[in-house]
């Protein structure tokens, strides 16, 4: 039996075990400061076990995942590396940026411990056990920072146990890593928050840009919906990078600004033409990356038996669920049931069925 221990079951943490748990010998033990995710995780299978000692979570474990905060990393690492820990365990995390994640992680090694960073690249802009998925880094690229010296055998060890994740695990430099994801992770949010920082203070003024806002403006901006103490982390600990980007940005701009000023529509079309055919060079993006599940949102009346009422009338059209919540309930209030489906065809045959009976249905991005 393989003894995980996983510090942090959120999103990550928790899709994470659901993917590692498809490999039977496994027995998960889910560390938390909040001990109703803990409960939360055990009632909906995630972990095989929850608990809030540190020490006693780690004690046994032959694989240790940080799946918390990026801003809480160094303070795990720096316990971990005074705590008891079984000799030959592999500690690893999932933190977005990896540089100051592995200047933190020294004095391992010589403990017969190892430390090796890793970053799944696929998420959502959902947090919270709840939102976790067995799917979710599946087609996904899952990057690996092993510290120069880090035996072979050890980074093998760490592939095969990440084998049912089906991500494609690549070995990269740190440093590498957080120049890269943070041009085409970091600083997206921030452009994408800006934008709806920018339209949001003109709406002050004229509700009408609220309205109007659909389309490509839902689209580029929906990552401005993630977990804003997730992002201030994450720019923090990339901070070097960040900045380049961001002056790199400030000139794009002024380029942009200066063709419209001269009223220059050959390099307007050329800036958009080549924005056109890196974006249409783009590898396809691959079932399971990102986008593993579809939410279905039914405003429930705060009454006995409603939730059995709602899945049974699923059940009896064969539509599958694979996941169930309930957001809010309040007294006299209606209260939301968000319910899961493997894919949108299920979703949306859901939809009709429950309209049908009078429930008011939506889906949220
Ligand atoms: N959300 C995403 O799309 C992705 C996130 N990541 C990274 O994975 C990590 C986890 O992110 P999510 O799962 O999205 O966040 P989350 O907010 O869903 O989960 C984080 C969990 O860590 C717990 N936690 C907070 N402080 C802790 C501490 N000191 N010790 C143990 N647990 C603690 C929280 O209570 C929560 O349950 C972050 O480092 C994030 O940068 C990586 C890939 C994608
Ligand atoms: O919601 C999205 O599209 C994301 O950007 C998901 C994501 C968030 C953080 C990461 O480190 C990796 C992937």
């Amino acid at each position: 039996m393989t003894e995980i221990a996983i510090l942090g079951v959120g999103l990550i943490g928790g899709s994470l075990a659901l993917s590692l748990k498809k490999n039977e010998d496994v027995h998960i033990t889910g560390f938390d400061v909040v001990e109703d995710n803990l409960r939360m995780a055990c009632s909906l299978g995630v972990i095989d076990r929850g608990t809030t000692h540190l020490a006693e979570a780690v004690a046994q474990a032959d694989f240790i995942f940080l799946c918390a905060p990026v801003g809480k990393l160094q303070e795990l690492i720096s316990f971990l590396r005074y705590t008891p820990l079984k000799e030959g365990a592999v500690i690893s995390d999932t933190g977005s940026t990896k540089v100051s994640v592995m200047e933190h992680a020294y004095g391992f090694a010589q403990r017969g411990v190892y430390f090796i960073g890793g970053h799944p690249m696929a998420g959502s802009h959902k947090s919270g056990v709840e939102a976790s998925h067995d799917r979710l880094f599946e087609n996904a690229y899952y990057v690996l920072t092993p510290p120069e010296g880090t035996p072979n055998e050890i980074v093998e060890r760490l592939k095969i146990l990440l084998a049912p994740t089906h991500a494609k695990v690549v070995i990269m430099d740190a440093q590498k890593h957080d120049e890269v994801v943070g041009a085409i992770s970091h600083f997206p949010h921030i452009i994408a928050s800006a934008l709806v920082n920018q339209v949001a203070s003109y709406n002050d003024e004229m509700d009408w840009y609220r309205c109007l806002a659909a389309g490509g403006f839902r689209d580029i901006t929906r990552i401005a919906s993630s977990n804003p103490g997730m992002w201030r982390d994450i720019l923090l600990n990339n901070r070097p990078v960040m900045k380049k980007l961001a002056e790199d940005w400030k000139q794009i701009l002024d380029q942009i600004s200066e063709l419209i000023e001269k009223a220059d529509g050959k390099g307007i079309e050329r800036f958009f033409a080549e924005a056109r055919a890196f974006r249409d060079g783009l590898p396809e993006k691959k079932k399971g990356a990102l986008q593993p599940y579809f939410d279905l949102y039914v405003d429930i009346p705060d009454e006995p038996g409603v939730i059995g009422r709602i899945t049974t009338l699923l059940g009896q059209e064969n539509i599958s669920i694979t996941n169930i919540s309930i957001l809010e309930t309040r007294e006299d209030i209606l209260g939301v049931l968000r319910i899961s489906f493997r894919s949108h065809e299920d979703m949306e045959q859901a939809s009709r069925v429950l309209q049908e009976k009078g429930y008011g249905v939506y889906e949220r991005e």
